[in-house]
């Protein structure tokens, strides 16, 4: 195999076509951010959107809604419309909403109609807890215990799913599938167009979690045939902490009532008449419920541009060429350092790796020591995510050096090999 040396990172960073939008960004000082997949890194785009509409507020009061650069009153549908070419909507299929968990309530209360033995919601073993909470949640709103009625589809070894075994278990008992599009640990992407063939043939609803793809790998939304989607900013779109969701209803379902109704899914022309019996929107605008988080929208317009710049596609090249230049060193340099490698080696992964090790707690201690941020995932995964937007080939680099100084000289025996509260 090659041997990669630095000038291999500097040759690759020289070449990069993207290079220039790494001065788009504050780069934290002194520091290799690694943890753009739980929360992207502030731009100067998505700082000036912000600060343009705290400045319509300052200037505008309550004619805000409706005038100004960016009137707050279409901000939802607008921002929508620009998320939709990330995950292969319609215009009218997308919008920015609500948050991850929010959302998936919604489409819960929508799509989950349990009738006669037709009751159970197939998920997965490996999904993110909060998505497990509130499918348990909406099961139990419905009276149905969760136990008996969730289906967790079971990883053979606890870090990814077979298509295969997940289309096994949509049976007749199934009424709903919800999954997600990237693991959040592993980063293994399921064949989201296969899934949502089988689903289709068998009349059962699917929808996926993209918290971690979106921004990151190309989707195909509509032409799959996905029935609806949802998923946060803050990661791979740089939309800040508790930017406001994405939400994707396929076309074919625009009519269905909202589980969960609140005047903003009215339609704009009819909802300050102020009736009673709502006149929902007749497209993915219905499944917004109250007032949208304005100031936590905001930095997701400037962010955005980024993406409709340089396109997906572009992106995700890069992403994989960081991932796979990390995986040949994490090879050449951390042989024989404990490491097992947790996510796929192939490119059916998504833009973060998962490094395996007993010691991962106190490793990304010794890492933050270092300059370095990573984050950790119980019980011994270190996520390492290096962005195409605003990290470099040397970043990636540096990361493995200081890795392998970090278990050469075993530095992480000075820390506990125990949690931060978050990562
Ligand atoms: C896959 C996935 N689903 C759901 C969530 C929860 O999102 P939120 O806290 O924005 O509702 C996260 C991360 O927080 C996640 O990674
Ligand atoms: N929302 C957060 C708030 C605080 C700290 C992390 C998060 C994350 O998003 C973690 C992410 N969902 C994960 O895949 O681990």
């Amino acid at each position: 195999m090659r041997q990669h040396t630095l000038s291999t990172a500097q040759q690759w960073d020289r070449e990069d076509k993207l290079a220039t939008y790494r001065d788009e960004f504050y780069i934290l000082e002194n520091t290799i951010y690694m943890d753009g997949n739980s929360l992207g890194l502030l731009s100067k785009r998505a700082e000036r959107t912000l600060l343009q509409l705290l400045d319509a507020w300052k200037t505008l009061g309550i004619d805000g809604w409706t005038e100004g650069e960016h009137p707050w009153f279409y901000l939802s549908e607008e921002v929508g419309k620009k998320m939709a070419p990330l995950v292969g909507g319609n215009e009218n299929e997308v919008i920015a909403t609500g948050s991850t968990t929010t959302n998936l309530h919604q489409l819960v209360a929508t799509f989950y109609k349990p009738m006669g033995n037709k009751t159970k919601i197939l998920a997965d073993e490996l999904n993110f807890p909060s998505d497990i909470y509130a499918l348990k949640s909406q099961l139990q709103l419905k009276g149905y215990e969760p136990d008996e009625h969730l289906i967790r589809v079971a990883s053979p070894d606890g870090r990814y799913l077979r298509e295969d075994d997940i289309i096994a278990a949509m049976t007749e008992e199934v009424a709903l599938i919800v999954l997600p599009a990237v693991l959040y640990r592993s980063g293994q992407v399921l064949d989201m167009e296969k899934l949502t063939k089988a689903a289709n043939e068998r009349n059962i609803p699917i929808g996926f979690d993209l918290c971690h793809s979106v921004g990151s790998v190309e989707h195909e939304l509509h032409d799959w045939g996905v029935d609806f989607a949802f998923w946060c900013t803050y990661k791979h779109l740089n939309g800040g902490p508790g930017s406001v969701g994405g939400l994707f209803i396929h076309e074919k379902q625009f009519g269905k009532a909202p589980g969960l109704a609140g005047w903003f899914g009215s339609k704009k022309a009819s909802q300050f008449d102020m009736a009673h019996t709502m006149d929902a929107a007749t497209d993915v605008g219905a499944y917004q419920i109250g007032t949208p988080h304005v100031l936590s929208l905001a930095p997701v317009i400037g962010s955005l541009e980024m993406f409709e710049e340089i396109g997906i596609e572009a992106i995700r090249e890069k992403s994989l060429k960081l991932t796979n230049f990390m995986l040949a060193l994490v090879e050449q340099e951390l042989a024989g350092a404990g490491f097992t490698i947790g996510n796929p080696v192939d490119e059916s992964r998504g833009g973060h790796l998962l490094l395996e090790h007993a010691e991962a707690a106190r490793i990304c201690k010794a890492l933050k020591q270092d300059g370095v941020i990573p984050d950790f995932r119980a019980p011994n995964g270190i996520r390492l995510a290096p962005v195409a937007l605003y990290n470099t080939f040397e970043d990636v680099w540096y990361t493995v050096q200081k890795l392998k100084v970090i278990m050469d000289e075993k530095r992480y025996e000075q820390f506990e090999n125990k949690r931060g509260v978050v990562a």
